[in-house]
């Protein structure tokens, strides 16, 4: 008997916290390399199980990098280190897991994405960066690496993200069960998986997830608001919260993508409302339940309510956040729609969590580029036709030595 294709997946978020290494196995999918099509999506979900999981946390050192060149301070040279940087610590992070691995999938780090040319600031055409040099990562492992995905839908008029909902509909869905998988990283963003049918899903980025939560908490000098607290110990400031809500992006019909040096308190400042002015603890809760709204009301973009909204991504674990948005999910006009775990469906069994998820994601993702099947869902992106995303390096092999 074969075994199951076996793919590890690399992913560093907008959070910038670390990276997540998940081990993903496909039973039931074709081998690598035997030229297989793609294969009609039968039986119960998840298609596949994780079967190990590492995170290993950017140091502090590396974080601030990482942060500046989202901010845009970082130079060429500057940029460079980090990137080869990256490098290394992705071979790092693959280096337990790696060993086990058909293929190694890696997602880098996005320092910058700028899906549709800004005239206004000069930028006359599409542009993203994912930084983690890949070749560290194939000459560490051995193994084939495909990195670097979102260019191919950029290249064909897509925005680039998310990318995730691809894997989202070949793992997760099901025949007759409508539902939203949503991410709360750094940035929100919901898959609508309205059953098998590939041409149904919907996805788009919803706007801010922790980072604003995150930017708060290092006033206090936390990476994050931890479990809650200060969310939790404040009161929402009523007038932000609605100023907040009216900001134009939230408007925006998808396709979307969005990023986090949107989602800041200095960009969200008003000449009349020092934010600084408010209690940090109020500000925290200001902005949990605005990251709930926004999320809960961007459910009126899909086209049919879903039956359930199943919540992945660190936010997850902030138990503040989650009590605002199963409040906000209850008073969807359309009616109230519970939110559920992986845990309530049973598949953290195999291995599927809130911290595994992407992850295991952009393994698949790896593993349909490495198989040459497109990867991306163009109605979803905005692009012109479904690409096959991702650069593929290949072990030497043959040849002079
Ligand atoms: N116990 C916790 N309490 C509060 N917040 C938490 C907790 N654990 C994680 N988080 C939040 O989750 C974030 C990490 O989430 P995740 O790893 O899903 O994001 P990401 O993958 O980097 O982002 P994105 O999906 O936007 O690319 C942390 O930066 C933090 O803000
Ligand atoms: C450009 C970029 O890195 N976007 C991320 C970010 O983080 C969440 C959201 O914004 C999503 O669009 C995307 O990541 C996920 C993994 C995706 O592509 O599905």
């Amino acid at each position: 008997m074969t075994r199951a294709p076996r793919v590890l997946g690399l992913m560093s978020g907008t959070s910038a916290d670390g990276v997540d290494a998940a081990l993903l196995e496909l039973p039931g999918w074709p081998e690598l390399g035997t030229g297989a099509a793609f294969p009609a999506l039968t039986g119960r979900a998840p298609r596949g199980r994780v079967v190990a999981h590492e995170f290993t946390p950017y140091t502090p050192d590396l974080r601030a990098a990482v942060l500046s060149a989202m901010r845009g301070e970082a130079h060429a040279a500057d940029l460079t280190q980090l990137h080869w940087w990256l490098g290394e610590v992705y071979a790092q992070a693959a280096a337990p897991l790696a060993a086990d691995a058909d293929l190694v999938a890696t997602h880098g780090q996005t320092v910058q994405h700028h899906p549709r040319p800004d005239r206004a600031r000069g930028w006359a055409r599409p542009a993203t960066l994912q930084l983690g040099e890949a070749a560290v990562l194939a000459e560490a492992t051995g193994k084939p690496v495909v990195a670097d995905f979102r260019p191919a839908d950029i290249a064909a008029g897509g925005v680039g993200a998310p990318l995730v909902p691809f894997a989202d509909w070949a793992l997760f869905s099901e025949p007759g069960h409508s539902r939203v998988v949503l991410n709360v990283g750094g940035i929100a963003n919901i898959t609508l998986l309205p059953g098998t049918d590939p041409s149904g899903v919907q996805a788009f980025d919803t706007g801010p997830g922790n980072c604003l939560l995150d930017e708060i908490a290092a006033r206090a000098g936390q990476d994050c608001d931890l479990n809650g607290a200060l969310g939790a110990a404040g009161t929402v400031h009523a007038p932000t919260l609605e100023r907040w809500l009216a900001h134009p992006e939230l408007r925006t019909p998808p396709p979307k993508a969005t990023g986090r040096e949107v989602w800041t308190l200095d960009r969200l400042s008003a000449p009349d409302l020092r934010l600084t002015d408010l209690p940090l603890t109020d500000l925290a809760a200001t902005a949990t339940a605005f990251t709930a709204r926004t999320i809960a009301d961007a459910l009126r973009f899909l086209p049919l309510p879903p039956r359930e909204v199943v919540i992945a991504g660190g936010g997850a674990r902030n138990p503040t956040l989650v009590s605002h948005l199963r409040a906000a999910l209850g008073a969807v006009p359309a009616g109230p729609v519970p939110l559920r775990t992986f845990a309530d469906l049973g598949w953290a069994d195999q291995g599927f969590t809130d911290a595994t998820r992407e992850a295991a994601a952009f393994a698949f993702l790896g593993y349909a580029r490495a198989q040459g099947w497109p990867n991306t869902l163009p109605h979803t992106t905005g692009a012109r036709r479904a690409v096959s995303g991702g650069k593929l390096l290949l072990p030497t092999s043959g040849g002079p030595a």
